[in-house]
């Protein structure tokens, strides 16, 4: 008998041999000795073959092969098993320490497996999943996205659902990309899926987040922060389209310019909160007024612009017009007060008053200013009949208001000179208008028009505050300048506030009150001669010092100069002009040189061109001069390079 342990083949070949044997026809007791065998009971039937006789034994020995082999399966099997048991714990670790959610469903949707961080996802213990149906995790706005992809979904493919809004228990929706993938499973035709579910809702909501950012950023950039009515940038663009379909069209359509009367005061009287409050009920009177198809935008200001548009008649504008006016008949309550507002409006009309953009709102905007001279609270058409120079000054006085929002202003210094020594006293600060398209404009021009838009109050300290900081500046990089001469408008000084602002423009540049000079015209001043001795006492409190200007044209009255708190007179440059060939302006001179001494003024010649003339002034006792023949006037860096010496 061979004992040895048979070989893989061999022990098939006696298997095989051994299943001949029991098909052979055989004793009864060979049919029980193969149920036991079939029954596992190898015992058995070893004791009942070893009943039979000894021919049975090369089947007994086949038996004990047979058993052993058994045996050795059996080994393999629960080795198999053990490596499967392994093989799962790795799954099921590997499996539930996946960073994402992982589900294992069948064909009718129901769960079998759900890792961890499905568990944590879905805020559900285990076996809560079992028997539970995928579809029911699935917020209902999204389920029929997901049944549709899931069915159309072949063996062995994959398919991503991006973010679809899932469902947690007890908490809030939550957003994630959706993998389905179809695996075979061991039973013939059935199919399984492994779903993973990568949470996105972090970065929806972030996406979310930048995107209401940038919708609010391009909101604020198209509207007003404080009517939340479009700003001018909007205002262009929907002007443009307006424009494309009216030629489109052929049709017409009304541009409408509107500024409040007397804002200014408002504000200046009320605050800037009542000022605030009452454009944005401006803008809710007005927006009422308007269609949908109509536009209305607020400039900056106080200023606001309508497009009226498809206009088939001019009537409509008036009716709009009176309506508009019919509003602002009534007075307007806020913050429990009564106000009466007025308002000027400008209209210019597609494509009879212009066929652009820049000529449609130009002309709007003269129609406005001529309502505003014609005595305001009213409307004007454009009127192509308007004189050139009157549209010319309505161009420029639009502009001057740019001006101030754009900050073209700068100032020039022209040195005061000592007439012995020629060494330099002070300067005296010019202000200049850089215009984008006409260059460097003169004050003669633009002052009194500031002055008549009551933009003076505002462009004066402006230029105030840019010659203080100017020489502190100098200061600051070792260069002397003793003192600073500034012009204020009459209108300045007829505010009230006039002097803390100037003492406020003090502080903040830190420039000593003592090397600023304030100088008034002289013709203006005796004007309003009693509110001037007011005003100019309160500022020669501050410790500046005073001149009056252009001395000589005014027709003085000496019993006010007496009054007026000055330091200095500057003879006008007319007089100058005709000093040593006419007697009158010599003697003229001579005069007002005298009065100065009297009243204990210094004086200060201004526009001398000649050495005689200086020559004269000097001989005649004064001291200061300025004009061409020492400097013209010039910007703060040539300045520095030609006249301004390091302090000792
Ligand atoms: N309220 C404010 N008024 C201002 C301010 N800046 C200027 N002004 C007023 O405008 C007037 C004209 O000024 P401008 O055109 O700058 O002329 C000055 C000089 O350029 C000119 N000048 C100086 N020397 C001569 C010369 O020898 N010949 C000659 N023909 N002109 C000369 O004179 C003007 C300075 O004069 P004055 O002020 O009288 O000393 C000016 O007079 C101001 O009233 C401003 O910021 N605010």
């Amino acid at each position: 008998m061979n004992s040895r342990p048979p070989s893989r083949s061999r022990r098939l070949g006696s298997a095989r041999a051994f299943e001949e044997a029991l098909a052979a026809p055989a004793s009864g007791l060979r049919e029980r000795a193969l149920a036991a065998l079939r029954a596992r009971r190898f015992d058995l039937a070893e004791e009942l073959l070893s009943r039979q006789d000894p021919d049975q034994e090369a089947l007994i020995e086949n038996l004990r092969i047979y058993q052993a082999e058994l045996e050795i399966q059996n080994e393999e099997l629960v080795q198999s098993q053990q490596r499967i048991q392994e093989a799962l714990a790795r799954f099921s670790s590997f499996f539930n320490t996946l960073p994402i959610a992982e589900l294992v469903i069948d064909r009718q949707g129901l769960i079998h497996e759900a890792n961890l961080a499905a568990q944590q996802l879905f805020h559900l213990r285990g076996t809560q999943f079992h028997q539970h149906f995928f579809v029911r995790l699935i917020a209902e706005s999204d389920q029929a996205t997901v049944v549709s992809a899931w069915d159309s979904l072949h063996a062995d493919a994959a398919i991503v659902i991006p973010e679809v809004r899932f469902r947690a228990k007890g908490e809030a929706d939550f957003i994630g990309d959706l993998h389905i993938a179809s695996i075979a499973s061991l039973a013939e035709g059935a199919l399984h899926y492994v779903c993973a579910i990568i949470d996105r809702t972090e970065a929806v909501r972030q996406r979310q987040r930048l995107r209401e950012a940038s919708e609010r950023l391009d909101y604020l950039a198209h509207h007003d922060a404080l009517t939340g009515l479009p700003n001018r940038a909007y205002f262009q663009s929907r002007l443009e389209q307006c424009l494309q379909r009216a030629k489109r069209y052929q049709r017409r359509f009304a541009l409408l310019f509107l500024d409040l009367d007397r804002f200014k005061e408002v504000n200046d009287t009320l605050g800037h909160h009542v000022g605030d409050a009452l454009l944005c009920r401006v803008a809710e009177i007005l927006s009422a007024q308007i269609r949908d198809v109509d536009t209305i935008a607020r400039l900056g200001g106080d200023e606001f612009v309508i497009i009226l548009e498809d206009i088939s008649e001019p009537r409509f504008i008036m009716h709009f017009v009176d309506r508009v006016m019919d509003d602002f008949s009534r007075p307007l309550r806020l913050e429990g007060r009564e106000f009466f507002v007025t308002v000027s409006v400008g209209i210019s009309l597609y494509p009879d008053d212009g066929l652009d953009l820049e000529t449609l709102v130009r002309r709007a905007d003269i129609a406005m200013y001529q309502t505003k001279k014609s005595g305001r609270n009213g409307f004007s058409f454009f009127e192509p009949t308007m004189s050139a120079g009157a549209i010319e000054r309505l161009h420029l006085e639009h502009d001057l208001r740019l001006a101030m929002q754009r900050e073209e202003f700068e100032l020039y210094y022209q040195p005061q000179v000592d007439l012995i020594t020629g060494e330099l006293m002070g300067v005296e600060a010019l202000c200049r208008w850089r215009h984008p398209q006409l260059g460097v404009l003169l004050p003669g021009l633009f002052i009194p028009m500031a002055e008549d838009l009551g933009l003076i109050d505002e462009l004066g300290l402006r230029i105030l505050e840019l010659g203080c900081r100017q020489m502190v500046a100098w200061d600051a990089s070792g260069l002397n300048v003793p003192r600073l001469a500034v012009n204020l408008s009459v209108r300045e000084l007829e505010r009230l506030q006039l002097p803390a602002q100037v003492a406020e423009i003090l502080e903040r540049t830190g420039l000593d009150p003592r090397r600023l000079e304030l100088e008034v015209t002289e013709s203006k001043l005796m004007r309003h001669a009693e509110m001037a001795i007011l005003a100019l006492n309160a500022l020669r409190a501050l410790g500046v010092t005073l001149a009056i200007d252009d001395f000589g044209t005014g027709y003085s009255s000496l019993s006010y100069l007496k009054r007026l708190p000055l330091n200095r007179l500057k003879i006008d440059r007319s007089f100058i002009e005709g000093l040593t060939h006419d007697v009158n302006d010599d003697s003229i001179a001579r005069a007002i040189i005298a009065l100065a001494h009297t009243l204990g003024l210094e004086v200060l010649a201004e526009g001398i061109e000649a050495r005689e003339q200086a020559n004269f002034l000097f001989g005649e006792g004064c001291l200061q001069g300025q004009g061409y023949l020492y400097s013209r006037p010039m910007i703060a860096e040539e300045l520095a390079a030609t006249w301004l010496k390091p302090k000792a």
